[in-house]
């Protein structure tokens, strides 16, 4: 029988998932940040501390952690699922009134690549900020600005306040999480803030629904986040899988409810120098059951230099890496579509 999926969206035979044979992550590091709930005091000087050292390790090793006791209420997180389910089950057409083009990177899509190959998956993408001024094009000496801003649908009602809600809560952990990384690398707390003053930060939801096929396609393929931490949802239903270096292995994350996944991304690897690895994942599907994520990405201002930070550079640790422009590189890779462009370091 001809398989149901279009051909452009049939990963190479070695990415394909073995479907049936799925192996989870025992171990998972689990970080309680329930510590940093509590009024300021010595003994919570002593859990921050601890909880970076947890942080250090679990970057170190694999690239992502897990939160729980977190600021944020469970409530945020299944509205969001809600109201993108609403959104999702519009006409094909309605939805296409939001879409992302070549001149707005916000909206829907449902054209997303990785590695020229096409993912399995709808995705609405916004800023935390309404609009963000950039410069017109890509010339080194642009002085012209546009406004670039964010697409919102008619329809759900409340669709676009459920996602400010979302993304204003969000961005409080966002910089809990900045700060236990800067402590985590021996910084101090605020070391990181500089580069995200113009608040760039966005938020993408995704939804894949089922497929006929969960062993040709996947709903991302393989891919490292080029931003600089992402904060990624759960919820029951599973798909998120990492790759261990050690053993070439992909490993599937169990749920655990009302958590969250902070996954590195490749700034935070040109940033430490390679202390740490951005991760590599993917998101397996499924043939019955759909499945929701959304993640708040930490991204640099636009005008943001990326480059180690001079702190753990010295004679004996070098540079690994040049500097790059962030707004440039995100720009370039959203227009391409996320198929692979040169500037693209993620695998
Ligand atoms: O849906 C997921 O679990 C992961 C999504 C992801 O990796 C991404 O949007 O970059
Ligand atoms: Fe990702």
């Amino acid at each position: 029988m001809a398989p149901s999926v279009a051909a452009a969206l049939i990963q190479p035979v070695e990415a394909r998932p073995s479907i049936g044979k799925i192996k989870y992550l025992e171990n998972v590091p689990l970080i309680d940040l329930a510590p940093l709930q509590m009024p300021q005091n010595s003994s919570k000087e002593d859990a921050i501390a601890s909880i970076a050292k947890q942080v250090h390790n679990a970057m170190k090793e694999w690239g992502f952690f897990v939160v729980v006791n977190h600021c944020l209420s469970p409530d945020l997180w299944s509205n969001l699922k809600k109201a993108m389910a609403g959104f999702s089950a519009l006409p094909y057409e309605e939805k296409k009134k939001v879409a992302r083009d070549l001149r707005n990177p916000w909206g829907y899509n449902d054209k997303d690549h990785t590695k020229n190959v096409q993912d399995w998956v709808e995705v609405f993408d916004y800023m935390s900020t309404e609009e963000l001024e950039i410069p017109q094009n890509m010339e080194p000496d642009c002085k012209e600005t546009k406004i670039m801003g964010n697409l919102w649908p008619e329809k759900p009602d409340d669709f676009k306040k459920i996602c400010q809600d979302f993304s204003q809560e969000s961005v409080k952990l966002m910089y809990q999480l900045m700060e236990l990384i800067s402590l985590s690398l021996g910084l101090p707390s605020d070391r990181l803030h500089r580069y995200f003053e113009e608040n760039v930060a966005y938020v993408r939801i995704n939804h894949y629904s089922p497929c006929p096929h969960p062993d040709l396609a996947l709903g991302k393929g393989a891919h490292r986040d080029g931003s600089a931490f992402t904060l990624l949802t759960t919820d029951e239903v599973s798909g998120f899988e990492v790759y261990r270096r050690s053993d070439g292995q992909w490993l599937r994350l169990r749920p655990i409810p009302n958590s969250y996944i902070i996954v590195a991304g490749d700034v935070l690897q040109v940033w430490s120098n390679d202390i740490y690895d951005s991760l590599l994942h993917r998101v397996v599907l499924d043939s019955q059951v759909e499945r929701y994520s959304a993640i708040h990405v930490a991204a640099p201002s636009y005008h943001c230099v990326v480059k180690p930070l001079e702190e753990l550079v010295d004679e004996n640790n070098p540079a690994n890496y040049g500097e790059y422009k962030w707004g440039e590189f995100f720009m370039t890779r959203r227009i391409s579509n996320f198929k692979k462009v040169a500037t693209d370091k993620g695998q």
